[in-house]
């Protein structure tokens, strides 16, 4: 109903407001689009899921995420798919993976620092109604 609407608008400002910052992280710019495929012809053999923070962004414009926790399992592939493209001991591989970790444990805390418990429950209230 018109409350439950209200909640999902505000879950996506809030996951709005974390992905625009995210881009903004001069760290994170090879995760602001999606990896070139011309330029990475391999690309998808080896990833079965790309992602990135343009992605993140159109899926929730498109309403895809009910929760904070389906927003973090796609964030998610953004660092997991760079550490397992890139794993190799030259200097490329190695700045891209610290990035990666860097993007990763950012994602963590601004939600440990500020996504209230009690909101996250209500969202999922509402993904098992659904
Ligand atoms: C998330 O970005 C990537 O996985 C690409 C893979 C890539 C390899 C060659 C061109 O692009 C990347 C970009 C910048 N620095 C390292 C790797």
């Amino acid at each position: 109903e018109e409350q439950e609407e209200d909640v999902l608008r505000e879950l996506r400002l809030f996951l709005r407001n974390i992905t625009e910052r995210l881009s903004l992280d001069r760290r994170f710019k090879a995760f602001t689009k999606p990896v070139d495929i011309e330029e990475v012809p391999d690309y998808l053999m080896v990833i079965k899921k790309p992602m990135d923070l343009s992605t993140l962004l159109t899926n929730i414009d498109e309403h895809k995420y009910v929760t904070v926790g389906e927003f973090m399992a796609d964030a998610d592939f953004i660092w997991k798919n760079a550490l397992e493209y890139n794993p190799d001991s030259d200097p490329m591989d190695r700045n891209i993976r610290h990035r990666a970790c860097a993007l990763k444990d950012t994602v963590r805390a601004i939600i440990r620092d500020e996504l209230d418990e009690d909101f996250e429950r209500v969202c999922e209230e509402i993904r098992e109604s659904r």
